[in-house]
């Protein structure tokens, strides 16, 4: 588990962090969302005692971070995946921090087959992958078998295969009752990995809650119905709070009702439906409506083109 009390970091004049309070429970994957510069990599650098808080507190199952005896048995931690010596192997980096930790030196081979690192495992780091340097964080992370994980975009760099990868890992690793924290920037993937999400916006909690949960706050959760008797249905949904919108012949679009409540309303008057089927909007839709002012660093392509175009 892992509370934030008012945690604030103040570089000079800018706040990248600011009066955030959290907490992220154990057994489940919780992702962390924000544009770029949001405050994600200070709030985990942060929670890791690698920042100072300017105010508040951050603590890991009871504790900060430093307080802990054996903190790499505590808190695995993904932050930067090129920070490795590059001219050591991946094993002997592995070795390295296994011996400095106090670590049995099986777990390093344990880890290098978990993170599908056995073929490269003597290769210097210099020369990896993107991805490989990835998994190889993902091991350093996993070394001292912690009951706590943060892993600030760890699919960044890799192939479809390693994504599917670490989806699983981190869906296992909440299964057996620990604690993920995860940032990520795929929208996508972050649909299918976590259960709960934290969205942060210069440098304040702008939503938090399960997955759904967010989204349906966002955008609102809308039930499509399909049947041969619309208008006289239609007729009978209108209530306050209640849109109706008819996007093609033969088709409303409720939102405001459950799908249940619809289904009671057109079985009480015997209107047969042909379809009734919930729908809710992506997690990228729920996410650009949450962010749209939170962003600071905005693309300027279109205009750009326009532009171009106008010389
Ligand atoms: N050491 C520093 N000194 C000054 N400003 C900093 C420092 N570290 C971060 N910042 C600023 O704090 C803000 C938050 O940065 P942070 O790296 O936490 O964002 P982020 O959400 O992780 O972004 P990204 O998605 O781009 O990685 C940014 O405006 C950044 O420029």
């Amino acid at each position: 588990m892992i509370e934030a009390l008012g945690l604030t970091k103040r570089y000079g004049e800018k706040t990248a962090v600011d009066d955030v309070s959290f907490t992220i429970p154990p057994g489940s994957v919780t992702g962390f969302l924000g544009p770029n510069g949001a405050g994600k990599s200070t709030t985990m650098r942060m929670v890791v005692g690698l920042d100072r808080p300017s105010a508040g507190t951050v603590t890991v199952n009871g504790k900060p971070y430093a307080h802990h005896r054996s903190p790499l048995r505590e808190v695995g931690v993904l932050l930067d995946a090129k920070a490795f010596h590059s001219g050591r192997t991946a094993r002997s980096h592995l070795r390295t921090m296994a011996a400095t930790h106090h670590l049995p030196r099986r777990r390093v081979d344990e880890v290098i087959e978990m993170t599908g690192l056995a073929g490269v495992a003597g290769k210097r780091v210099g020369g990896f992958s993107l991805g490989m340097g990835q998994r190889l964080g993902i091991a350093a992370a996993m070394l001292g078998d912690p009951r706590t994980l943060i892993l600030d975009e760890p699919v960044n760099g890799l192939d479809p295969e390693g994504v599917q990868w670490v989806r699983h890992l981190v869906r296992e690793l909440a299964n057996e009752g620990r604690t993920v924290f995860l940032s990520s920037h795929l929208m996508s993937e972050m649909a299918l990995t976590a259960d709960q999400l934290l969205v942060i916006g210069r440098g304040r909690i702008i939503a938090a809650g399960p997955v759904m949960e967010v989204i349906e706050s966002v955008t609102g959760s809308t039930v499509r119905v399909r049947s041969p008797r619309l208008s006289e249905l239609a007729g009978l949904l209108r209530a306050d709070g209640v849109v109706l919108t008819a996007t093609e012949a033969g088709r409303l679009e409720v939102q405001g009702l459950s799908a249940e409540q619809i289904g009671e309303a057109a079985g009480a008057h015997g209107i047969v439906l042909h379809e009734l089927s919930p729908r809710s909007a992506s997690l990228e839709d729920a996410y650009m409506r949450l962010t749209q002012d939170a962003v600071e660093y905005h693309s300027d392509t279109p205009h750009t083109t326009q532009r171009a175009g106008t010389r």
